[in-house]
Order: C-alpha cells, then sequence, then structure tokens
C-alpha cells in the first residue's frame, strides 16, 4: 500500500482514518479483508496470463477514471518497483498499443457497462489481446474502478492529503424526500430496525414475489433513480484533468441508465439470465479460473457479512438493509433480481443515503467538492459504516464484471 500521511482525518462519512489505508479500514471485519488481500494479491502478482507491470499500468488507468490519487500513486510506485519504463507515465501515448486499446475499455466499463458489448471484445481479440489476458485485465479494472469508491466513500483518499473539499449544496441541499424517507433520516436506527424487523417477518411469509412485482417496483425504482442527481451547481473537482494524460475523455461519465420517458437502448440485465452464481463464476472458471474461486468468496463473504447489530441493537436480521443497498447500486447499473419487490428498498434507504450511495458507486470523484455528510446513517457505528461501503465495492465490482462477462461470454460460447 502506498505510504500515506500518518494524519487521523475525517472521511465523508466521518469515519477516521490512519495512515496504513485499506487495511486499517477494514481492521473491524477481517473475514472480509482476508479475501479482499487474497484477490488483490492473486490479480496483481499471482500467475495470470500478463506481465507484472501492465497489470500495474492498468490499475492505473482504472484509479485514473476517479482521480483516485491514492490509487494511482500506490499503483505508480508498484508500476515501477516491478520494472515498468518510467515514460509510460507521462501519458498514455507513450504506452504501447496493446493498453492503448483499452482506453474505451475502461471508459465503457467504469461508466457504462452496460454498453460494453461482443464487438467491444472481438476487436480487442482482433488485435494483441488473447481472451485470458483480456479477461484478467477486466477484472483488474473492475476491481480499481470499485475500489476507488470504497477509498474516496470512507475518506482514504482525504486522508492521504492530496483531495481538496468544498463547501457545496451537494449533499446538505438535498434532504427533501417522501415523508417516509424523512421519518428514516431523522429517526436513524431505531426506524430503520423496526422496518427490518418488518420486513423480516413479511418476507419469511411471502417468500416469492411475482415476476411483475419485481418489474414494476423496478421500473419505478429506476424512474425514481434518474432523478436523484447532483444538484444544478456543477461540481468541478480541483483535481479534475490532473489524470487527463494518463486517461483522457473526461467528460465521459456516468449516465442514468434510463430517465423517465427516454427509451432504454439497453435492455435491463435480468438475473436469471445473467446471474453470478450461474453465468458469471462458470464463464471466469474457464477463463481465467485462478480468479474466480477467490471473487467467489469475497462476494459471498461481503454478501452475507453481519454482527447482527444494528447501531446500539444486538440481535438483529440486517439483511434487509444490506440486501436492499446490494440490489440498489445493480439497479444503479440495470441489473434486476427477480425475486426482490424493489419497493423495499425506499422504506429502508432515505433520499440521502440514496443520493450519497449514486454519488459514491458511479461518480465518487464528486465527493471531493462536497462537504462530508455526518448525519447520513445516523446511529451506525463506525465499523457498520465501512461495512455499507464493502456492500458498495462489491455490488458495484459484481455488476460490472457481469456486464462484461456477458459480452466475453458471447464471444467464446
Ligand atoms: C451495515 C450494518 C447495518 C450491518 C450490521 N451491523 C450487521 O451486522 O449486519
Amino acid at each position: 500500500m502506498a505510504a500515506t500521511t500518518p494524519l487521523v482525518a475525517m472521511g465523508h462519512l466521518g469515519l477516521a482514518c490512519g495512515g496504513d489505508g485499506v487495511g486499517h479500514m477494514l481492521a473491524e471485519h477481517p473475514l472480509y479483508l482476508e479475501c479482499f488481500s487474497r484477490l488483490q494479491y492473486e490479480l496483481l502478482s499471482g500467475d495470470g496470463p500478463l506481465p507484472l507491470h501492465l497489470r500495474r499500468y492498468i490499475a492505473i488507468m482504472a484509479a485514473c477514471r476517479h482521480e483516485c490519487t491514492y490509487l494511482v500513486e500506490e499503483q505508480k510506485a508498484a508500476f515501477l518497483e516491478v520494472g515498468g519504463p518510467e515514460e509510460w507515465l507521462e501519458g498514455l501515448e507513450y504506452a504501447p498499443k496493446k493498453l492503448r486499446d483499452l482506453h474505451s475499455t475502461n471508459l465503457l466499463l467504469a461508466h457504462r457497462p452496460w454498453m460494453f458489448d461482443h464487438q467491444h471484445v472481438q476487436k480487442l481479440l482482433k488485435s494483441s489481446w488473447s481472451a485470458s489476458e483480456l479477461t484478467h485485465a477486466i477484472c483488474i479494472m473492475a476491481q480499481f474502478h470499485a475500489l476507488s469508491s470504497f477509498i474516496i466513500g470512507t475518506g482514504i483518499e482525504a486522508a492521504s492529503g492530496d483531495a481538496t473539499t468544498h463547501p457545496s449544496l451537494y449533499v446538505q441541499g438535498c434532504t427533501s424526500g417522501s415523508p417516509s424517507s424523512q421519518e428514516l433520516s431523522e429517526g436513524g436506527v431505531d426506524i430503520l430496525v423496526e422496518r427490518m424487523r418488518t420486513l423480516s417477518v413479511a418476507h419469511s411469509d411471502f417468500s416469492c414475489v411475482s415476476e411483475e412485482r419485481t418489474r414494476m417496483s423496478f421500473e419505478k425504482l429506476k424512474k425514481q433513480t434518474a432523478n436523484i442527481s447532483t444538484p444544478d451547481v456543477e461540481c468541478v473537482p480541483d483535481s479534475q484533468g490532473r489524470y487527463e494524460h494518463l486517461s483522457p475523455d473526461r467528460d465521459y461519465m456516468y449516465t442514468d441508465f434510463s430517465k423517465r420517458g427516454e427509451k432504454t437502448a439497453v435492455p435491463t440485465l435480468k438475473s436469471q439470465d445473467c446471474s453470478w452464481e450461474d453465468h458469471g463464476f462458470s464463464l471466469l472458471s474457464e477463463l481465467y479460473s485462478q480468479v474466480a474461486d477467490l471473487l467467489d468468496d469475497k462476494f459471498k463473504t461481503a454478501y452475507s457479512l453481519t454482527y447482527f447489530t444494528c447501531g446500539h441493537e444486538t440481535h438483529i436480521d440486517t439483511f434487509p438493509f444490506r440486501r436492499g443497498v446490494w440490489n440498489y447500486l445493480h439497479c444503479l447499473y440495470g441489473i434486476r433480481h427477480d425475486d426482490y419487490d424493489y419497493s423495499q428498498i425506499n422504506q429502508l434507504l432515505e433520499r440521502n443515503l440514496k443520493l450519497f450511495l449514486k454519488t459514491v458507486a458511479c461518480y465518487p470523484e464528486k465527493l471531493s467538492c462536497t462537504e462530508p455528510n455526518l448525519s447520513l446513517m445516523k446511529g451506525f457505528q463506525q465499523s457498520e459504516k465501512v461495512h455499507v461501503m464493502i456492500l458498495v465495492l462489491e455490488a458495484r465490482l459484481q455488476a460490472e464484471l457481469l456486464h462484461a462477462l456477458r459480452s466475453l461470454g458471447h464471444c467464446f460460447m
């Protein structure tokens, strides 16, 4: 991990962050930390098909998409350490064509992964990429896009001293919402626990949700989500453009999967047609077997991680909330779970939390122009806020990989 200042700083969620970054932040989640470290090691130093310096350069390209200075600097140092040529760091134009060809894939996967289709895959395979190399590169990119969200969202980036924070209306300006959302944001953990209890009971009574209900509630949430966006105050972080030379096209960003009234150009990905368990995992096992199991472990660990607590309350089944965060993230990336009633999300995630989750997942670089919002997840323990960020990291990673693997699958199956 890169050297960071040993200062204790407060991130966007008011999390204290020491100097050793990810390890420190995950210290209270050792089960997850272990899976995380194993995968990170395998991707960057294990026996995958790509040479070590290319792996690090790809990680740099990915972290640049979200202006994540912490990761960019960490990976630059590692790139030089494994013998990467210094001049490549001057800009993408100095890197070999093989890496330059990956730029558009990096753009799409970082910001609009649903648009990465089999034609992109074919183009790369016709140039100098083999299937297993491309799969390796995609896994590194997806991991570093999602990790950027985690690093910025937990405040590790701010603690590293490079980020700037500006007062802005961005978070504070959006406190309104439905009465149910307001009650949740004011009542914090107590209201949340009450709602989780109700949903846990309801869930055990009717575990089967009709497909029509899933579809309708998903479409409704998708429209609402498109309306949750940054206010008109244009946010241009000071760091904007810092990495133009390593990853051009700064203006290319996340757009809502489907906006109200607009036709959806790309169909929703239904989990029954493309789930991690049935599709992603088996394809990855064939193309890059070393990481398939590690990723599977990491997803399972993150998804099922629980201490049965919520703030000061113990013996709580928090699955409804954790699942709500996960499925909300997937909704942002156009993935629908066929057994889920999406109206639950509005009962469990208040509007400001949804705004935060959308920002931190889709354009985390914008958080550097906002003030920390200390009232988010009112009553949660510090480690629980980190837990939510683990869910963001993993759900985003899985969504990106599902889109990428679907397109890879078209070319190989
Ligand atoms: C994110 C938190 C509400 C998770 C909770 N502490 C649990 O043990 O499941």
